[in-house]
């Protein structure tokens, strides 16, 4: 530790261990050194998965030590279950709704004194609740999970009603400073009037490999082993990823809107919706069906000397996201690969947008958001 600065022990509970959750606890584990120098420790005191929550024996005082967490990882991406891990013991087990008993009483505990950190990496729409009763129970709250956020409006007015305590960078954009970016902006006094962007790491990646003679269904199989998609890759491929990114910045410009309100553009039917078959049968089946008519659009527009470029479009009173053909050498049609590109115009930046823009996806990135602002929201507690 750094002379002079006092020591602030955080406690931090994990909902979801899938790609970004272990790339956060690797983290966590590797920036060790670092966060010692701000004074800052950060102690894992659960995990949760979608089965159960494995928690350190006394979350008063303990946190899984780093060769622990480091297992915590080598099991999960080995799909075996947490259990598997009571073996090395000083941790238990919780299972269920004793899962969410166990959640709500750890929260209740650390919560106003410590400020624990309730960090959701998951792709669920069920930890709305628990979230919703955590922020109640003064913790912060720390989000790569957009479906939270892109709920009713009354669960979205609960989760921000205390805004120094929630942070959800990594929501849009991955780790881009996307939302610290239009915060700052608004906060100034300086009221944006226009966000255009293109803000799909797998849409972008698949179109410009497809404009590379690649074939799609190929190319969105290399996306999700890359860690660009969703779990299930029709989240993005139907545009409904880009949508709840544009709802998520359109109520932070204040906009009472929801995913009805935005008009989205989906790249395949409801024959091959969720409602028609799963996952499994769509990457398998559904996905290389796909193929001739995507690669006929790239053809068609690069006949024209343009690409196809999915774009989010907040303006007015429009919230729009989905494919437009644009020319090759503009900001959008130049992007390549997984990155993203957002154009925010204000009252200071009229002429010349405030540009952001870098890699918009991947487990790393996105996990490297959420530990910012995990430390972000510690300075409350110094
Ligand atoms: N990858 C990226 O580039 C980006 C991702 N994100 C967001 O990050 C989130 C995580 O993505 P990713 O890691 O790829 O997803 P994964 O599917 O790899 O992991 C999801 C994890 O959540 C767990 N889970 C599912 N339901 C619940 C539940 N009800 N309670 C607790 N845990 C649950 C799963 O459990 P189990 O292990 O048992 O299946 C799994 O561990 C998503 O919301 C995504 O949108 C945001 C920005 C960028
Ligand atoms: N699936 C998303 C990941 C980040 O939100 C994307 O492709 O952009």
């Amino acid at each position: 530790m750094t002379e002079g600065i006092t020591t602030v022990t955080v406690p931090v509970l994990l909902l979801g261990c899938g790609g970004v959750g272990r790339e956060l606890l690797h983290h966590i584990v590797a920036s060790r050194h670092l966060h010692s120098k701000r004074g800052v420790v950060l102690r894992v005191v659960g995990v949760r998965d979608s089965r159960s929550l494995l928690q350190v024996e006394d979350v008063a005082t303990m946190g899984f030590d780093d060769a622990f967490l480091t297992e915590i990882c080598r099991i999960k991406s080995s799909s075996s279950s947490l259990s598997a891990l009571l073996d090395f013991g000083h941790c238990q087990l919780f299972k269920d709704s004793e899962a969410t008993t166990k959640i709500l009483d750890i929260a209740g505990l650390l919560g106003r004194t410590t400020g624990l950190s309730v960090v959701d990496c998951t792709a669920s729409t069920e930890t709305v609740g628990i979230l919703k009763e955590t922020v109640d129970l003064g913790c912060c709250i720390v989000l790569a999970n957009k479906k939270p956020l892109t709920c009713g409006i009354d669960d979205y007015d609960k989760l921000i009603s205390n805004i120094r305590r929630i942070r959800f960078e990594s929501t849009v954009g991955a780790g881009l400073p996307v939302i610290v970016s239009v915060t700052r902006v608004l906060a100034s006094g300086d009221p944006i009037y226009r966000i255009i962007g293109s803000l799909s790491g797998t849409l972008g990646y698949v179109m410009s490999e497809v404009e590379d003679g690649k074939s799609f269904s190929k190319v969105v199989l290399a996306a999700k082993s890359l860690g660009y998609t969703e779990p299930d890759p029709r989240d993005d491929l139907s545009g409904m990823d880009v949508a709840r990114k544009a709802l998520i910045l359109a109520r932070l410009l204040g906009w009472r809107i929801n995913m009805d309100d935005i008009q989205v553009d989906s790249l395949y039917s409801n024959e091959h919706g969720p409602n028609s078959m799963s996952t499994e049968d769509f990457l398998r089946i559904g996905l290389p069906s796909l193929d001739r008519d995507v690669q006929e659009r790239v053809s068609a527009a690069s006949s024209r000397g343009k690409v196809l470029r999915y774009v989010c479009v907040i303006e007015g009173s429009r919230c729009q996201v989905g494919l437009q053909e644009l020319p090759k050498d503009s900001p959008l049609g130049r992007l390549r690969g997984s990155d993203n590109v957002v154009e925010i115009y204000s009252r200071c930046y009229k002429d010349s947008p405030l540009v952001i823009q870098g890699a918009g996806a991947g487990n790393d990135t996105t996990a490297a958001g959420v530990l910012a602002d995990i430390i972000d929201l510690q300075d409350l507690f110094h």
